[in-house]
């Protein structure tokens, strides 16, 4: 069975296509990261798995249901993480959960999940409108793990975080993914997905236009891995011989060295070759990776130009009429039931 598949999902308000005829399938078991800049389309799609905006035309399921017609058996066996999640800033850590295993009916230990979560055990009784965004986060978490949930959707968990809280958030997601909970995790910034997600889909403009690996990502699209050679002589004695390698873009010598722009992955070894040939001495290699930030640019860039022509048909479509499904986007149940 998948964990999550989506068939020609499509997602129109008025002239913005918000999701468009989505094909994803995302495997039980894995941690699936969902990237896109902003406005691509992550959270309509989210919304549209869990029922609370409803599709254009297309279909979804989720844990083998039917996203529309069988939305409840999903909710109770998906944890979510909803982006910008609102505390009760006078309850406290432990109401909030306690909430959450009433809401969903199920019988967790609190304090449990408090602690799988991260939470520190002095925060617990602590009202949370005191807590940092990374406090705020782990409540939030302790919450979306009510149940056991075998799927856990996370749309942008990372945003507000510092580099310590997202590490922190990357090994707690790690730790769900070793008890095999699926995880579909979205974000904007694809380095908080590198380090956690088995494979990654990038959105941009409502369609997807990668689904890989980092790594598969970064072997088809090549793209500006740097080699730097320190050589033992003049480098520049040595540059048309790295220049006349296939799959070298650009060599720059300098005191020292040749920076070699390395286009093709493959073309690393004959280099060095090469100019052992010719009869280098080659001290030091340095290879550097094609930056995350370059290959999320190379992928979604594309579709960049369109971005402002979209922003302003958005502005005319604020006000779009939504099914009473969609007044819910966003929210919740466990904070609608608990504001009670
Ligand atoms: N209720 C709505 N009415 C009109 N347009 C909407 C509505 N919800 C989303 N959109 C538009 O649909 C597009 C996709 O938005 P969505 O929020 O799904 O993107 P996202 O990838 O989650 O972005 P972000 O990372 O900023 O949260 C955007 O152009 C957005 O303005």
């Amino acid at each position: 069975m998948t964990a999550i598949e989506t068939t020609a999902l499509t997602k129109q308000y008025g002239d913005v296509t918000a999701v468009d005829g989505l094909e994803l399938t995302v495997r039980e078991g894995e941690v699936f990261g969902f990237l896109g800049p902003n406005g691509a389309g992550k959270s309509t799609t989210i919304n549209m798995l869990l029922d609370f905006v409803r599709p254009t035309s297309g279909s979804a399921t989720v844990l083998g249901y039917d996203a529309q017609t069988e939305a409840d058996q999903i909710s109770e066996r998906v944890g979510i993480l909803p982006e910008g999640f609102d505390i009760y800033p006078r309850l406290t850590g432990r109401r909030h959960v306690e909430f959450a295993i009433e809401t969903k009916h199920a019988d967790d230990d609190p304090e449990e999940l408090l602690e799988r979560a991260g939470l520190d055990p002095d925060a617990w009784d602590r009202v949370a409108g005191g807590y940092s965004t990374g406090m705020r986060q782990r409540l939030a978490m302790a919450m979306a793990l009510v149940g056991d949930p075998d799927l856990l959707i996370m749309d942008e968990p990372s945003s507000g975080l510092d580099p310590h809280g997202i590490r922190e958030l990357q090994d707690l997601v790690r730790a769900e993914a070793d008890r095999g909970t699926t995880v579909f995790f979205s974000s904007h910034i694809l380095e908080h997905v590198d380090a956690v997600c088995d494979r990654i889909g990038v959105l941009t403009n409502g369609t997807l236009v990668a689904v890989d690996t980092i790594d598969g990502l970064r072997d088809s699209l090549g793209g500006d891995a740097t080699v730097t050679l320190t050589l033992a002589g003049a480098p520049d004695t040595y540059l048309e011989t790295a220049q006349s390698v296939a799959g070298i873009t650009e060599v720059t010598p300098t005191a020292r060295t040749l920076e070699c722009a390395v286009a093709e992955p493959a073309a690393k070894a004959p280099l060095i070759t090469a100019l052992d040939q010719a009869g280098a001495t080659i001290e030091d290699v340095q290879i550097s990776d094609v930056s995350l930030e370059s290959l999320f640019t190379q992928l979604t860039d594309e579709t960049a130009g369109t971005e402002s022509e979209k922003a302003d048909a958005d502005a005319d479509n604020e006000s779009d009429e939504q099914t009473p499904a969609e007044s819910d986007a966003q929210t919740e149940p466990v904070q609608a039931e608990a504001s009670e």
